[in-house]
């Protein structure tokens, strides 16, 4: 629950990058608590909602998270037109996704948004041993384009969960207040719900 004089924030979320590069599995691991080893592709868009409490401010996340396959790219416009913020996601250990996602950065720059809160996450880090992108490599990218920078594993949820709250934190400070604008969920685990807008 709320506390009384908190802040209530409601703020829509956008994932991007190329296809497997883990951006459900980072969403089911933030919303459910979970991971699965064979996520199917996602088709379309997927959608999930997640509240999170900071000490100050209660932030409901509207999220969409994008089908990375070529074919849905110029859907992406519409999930990422009015976000707050922006996750676009690597998978260390394919350079491919790593200047994928550089193109992401680039078009959501064109978009000209200044307060678009927009992470760079390198995913996957549990697989240390096929690494393709160092860490230093996806770290100076994101400071050299003024990008927050995580290095995650939706596998062994390392750095998921500091991700969101990140995020939340400097939404909290962003966003104005919607005083008891808003309804509020309980901070769950079955929180996620799924719809599909597109077909294949
Ligand atoms: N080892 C490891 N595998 C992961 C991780 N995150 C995702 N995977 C696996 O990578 C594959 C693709 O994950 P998805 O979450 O479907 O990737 P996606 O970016 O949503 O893919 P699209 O829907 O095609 O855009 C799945 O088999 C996952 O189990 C991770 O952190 N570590």
């Amino acid at each position: 629950m709320a506390k009384t004089g908190n802040k209530n924030v409601q703020a829509k979320l956008v994932l991007l990058g190329d296809m497997g590069t883990g951006k459900t599995s980072l969403v089911l691991r933030f919303v459910k608590g979970q991971f699965y080893e064979f996520q199917e592709s996602t088709i379309g868009a997927a959608f999930f909602t997640q509240v999170l409490s900071l000490n100050e401010a209660t932030i409901k996340f509207d999220i969409w998270d994008t089908a990375g396959q070529e074919r849905y790219h110029s859907l992406a416009p519409m999930y990422y037109r009015g976000a707050a913020a922006a996750i676009v996601v690597y998978d260390i250990t394919s350079m491919e996704s790593f200047v994928k996602a550089k193109k992401w950065v680039r078009e959501l720059q064109r978009q000209g948004n200044p307060v678009l809160v927009t992470v760079l996450v390198a995913n996957k880090a549990d697989l240390e041993t096929k690494r393709q992108v160092e860490n230093e490599v996806g770290e100076q990218y994101a400071k050299d384009n003024r990008l927050l920078f995580f290095e995650t594993s939706a596998k062994t949820a390392q750095n998921v969960s500091e991700l969101f709250y990140e995020i939340a934190k400097r939404l909290e400070k962003v966003s104005p207040s919607r005083p008891g604008g808003m309804k509020l969920h309980r901070r769950s685990q079955e929180g996620g719900r799924r719809v599909f807008c597109c077909s294949s």
